[in-house]
């Protein structure tokens, strides 16, 4: 960063994504879950630092340490799809949607000339985007519609890992409901997916399991039916998320996330935390799904 200085901005992180399974990735605003997306597609900033090893099976490249001409050739767009926040920095403004697809369609899939346009009208198809409005220009699109060209860019190579970084942000309800919809549609057609998001009644819509990030750590993992329903949240952390929730009690966590450059010494939640003990001044492993000296106690179902 300027003037030197290093942010560990996502450490320790570990966890796996089958076939068919949607995992989602919340926490407050600057906790890594961008970063954390950035590394796994290989477009972390030049100067970013990384240890550890993120595997695309079967017989894929570490993504961490694959070259960016790998990369570029045979992971991004080809074997993992992302599905943007901000659609519009995904279209080319003076093209049409249908052009955008063939094109996309000729770069990443073996599909021989005369299979272009249908191939496009598949993923059209698959994304919900209605076929009618393929020969449109990206400004001729509302919001909801750009996010399914969008998505259907992000389908044509019908990749097995999709990673959503947003995908919702800015939409009304009902659009919210209906994108999420969608993605789980991929879901259950076998891909995995890995969406980040701020909204967690979306990633209780979506989510098979749901892993909540702070100060750049997973501090919980847990089954998304768990998690929002019976017994709930374990970490002090996920469950003050929750409890914000306009439709549960609508009270805040009580003050700021840490600086990344200032973290404390133990657990970094432990300044906000109200079960927080001297125990709390060494950092938590993670194990059994949490990582915290004083989980909250579950009884088992
Ligand atoms: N290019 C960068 N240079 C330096 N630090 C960065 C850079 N990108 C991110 N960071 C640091 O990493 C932290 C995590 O950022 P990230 O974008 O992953 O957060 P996020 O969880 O995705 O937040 P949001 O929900 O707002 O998108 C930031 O707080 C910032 O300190
Ligand atoms: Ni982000």
């Amino acid at each position: 960063m300027p003037g030197g200085r290093r942010v560990a901005a996502v450490a320790d992180v570990s966890f796996d994504l089958a076939a068919g399974e949607c995992l989602a990735l919340v926490g407050e605003s600057g906790c890594g879950k961008s970063v954390l997306a950035s590394a796994l597609l290989g477009l972390l900033p030049a100067n970013a630092q990384t240890r550890g090893a993120a595997r695309l099976a079967p017989a894929g490249p570490d993504l961490l340490t694959a070259s960016e001409a790998v990369l570029a050739r045979t992971v991004r767009g080809r074997r993992v799809g992302l599905i943007p926040q901000s659609p519009a920095g995904h279209l080319t403004p003076v093209r049409t949607v249908r052009s955008q697809l063939e094109e996309t369609v000729r770069e990443v899939t073996e599909v021989p000339r005369a299979g272009l346009r249908a191939a496009a009208e598949r993923a059209a198809e698959r994304a919900a985007f209605p076929l009618d409005h393929l020969d449109r220009y990206p400004h001729q699109l509302s919001g909801g519609l750009a996010q399914r060209a969008a998505t259907a860019l992000a389908l044509v190579a019908d990749a097995p890992l999709l990673i959503a970084d947003e995908p919702t942000t800015g939409l009304d309800r009902d659009l919210v409901d209906r994108t999420v919809d969608e993605l789980r549609r991929q879901v259950d057609e076998g891909r995995g997916l890995l969406v980040i998001t701020h909204d967690l009644s979306a990633a209780a819509r979506i989510a098979d399991r749901v892993a909540v990030m702070y100060a750049g750590r997973i501090v919980e993992l847990a089954a998304a039916d768990a998690f929002f329903g019976t017994p709930g949240p374990r970490h002090p952390y996920a469950a003050g998320l929750l409890e914000a929730l306009p439709e549960r009690s609508f009270v805040p966590i009580p003050g700021l996330p840490p600086e990344l450059d200032a973290l404390p010494a133990g657990c970094a939640f432990a300044p906000r935390c109200a079960a927080a003990s001297a125990a709390c001044a060494e950092l938590p492993a993670f194990s059994g799904g949490v990582a915290c000296h004083h989980p909250r106690e579950v009884a088992d179902a």
